[in-house]
């Protein structure tokens, strides 16, 4: 379970995550907001990529601050730009490199790349070029590559912003098929139907946190009534 007690962050003078406490326990979680609200800074705070100015982030009771590796095994981070994530030339290096330094056999690494390639669709592109693949493949890749390593969590920064809508449909319907916990940060509202959880994020506040039906209702109206 991720648990965050009273984090606040600031990029200078700029107070980006303000006094937030919660505990993350439902297997789909949504998050969302308008853009700048902070999402992406407290996202990253739950696998240890930020670590806030103030307050704890625990994942299973390990501090964010002083547990970075054994945090980043237990929770996986999947961008919204797969080219930020993919750093190796071929499809099945890509996802092989996760498993560096693993402690698995040759053969039991080889195993589990080609197992989690066929089953996000990839076994036919096992060694093309990886830059060569659609944005739609190159997103599949990207969570593949995380997947591969078996984290608990999944957290996912607008996995779907950069694709069509076909693609939309793949990566969500994907996200839904999981064992993992998932957080999901999106702007594609129609993605939380059947969530657990929604949390709705404005000034570095958490400001509504029940049901999705509510939560998309409270945003959308919240949106509306800017100037
Ligand atoms: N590394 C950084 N250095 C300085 N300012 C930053 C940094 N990262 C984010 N910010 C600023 O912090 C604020 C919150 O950004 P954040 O990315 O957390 O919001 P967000 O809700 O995820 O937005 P979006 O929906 O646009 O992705 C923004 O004003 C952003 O410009």
């Amino acid at each position: 379970m991720i648990r965050l007690v009273d984090v606040t962050h600031a990029y200078g003078e700029r107070v980006v995550v303000d006094h937030v406490s919660l505990e993350l326990e439902e297997h789909r979680i949504g998050l969302i907001g308008a853009n700048g609200s902070g999402k992406s800074t407290l996202a990253r705070m739950l696998n240890g990529l930020v670590v806030p100015d103030a307050g704890r982030v625990l994942v299973d009771g390990l501090d964010t601050r002083g547990h970075a590796r054994e945090i980043r095994r237990r929770v996986g981070f999947v961008f919204s730009d797969a080219d930020t994530q993919i750093i190796m030339p071929t499809v099945a290096e890509d996802v092989r490199i996760g498993l560096r330094g693993s402690g698995l056999s040759r053969a039991e690494t080889d195993a589990r790349v080609d197992a989690i390639l066929d089953r996000h669709g990839l076994a036919d592109h096992r060694d093309h070029p990886a830059h060569l693949l659609s944005g739609g493949q190159k997103q599949m890749l990207a969570l593949a590559s995380v997947m591969v390593t078996e984290p608990r969590v999944l957290v996912c920064d607008e996995p779907t912003t950069l694709l069509d809508l076909r693609n939309v449909r793949v990566i969500t319907e994907t996200l839904r098929g999981l064992e993992q916990q998932v957080i999901l940060l999106t702007h594609h509202l129609d993605t939380l139907v059947g969530f657990d959880r929604v949390l709705v994020m404005d000034e570095g506040r958490i400001v509504f946190d029940g049901e999705p039906d509510a939560a998309v209702k409270y945003y959308v109206e919240s949106m509306e009534r800017r100037p």
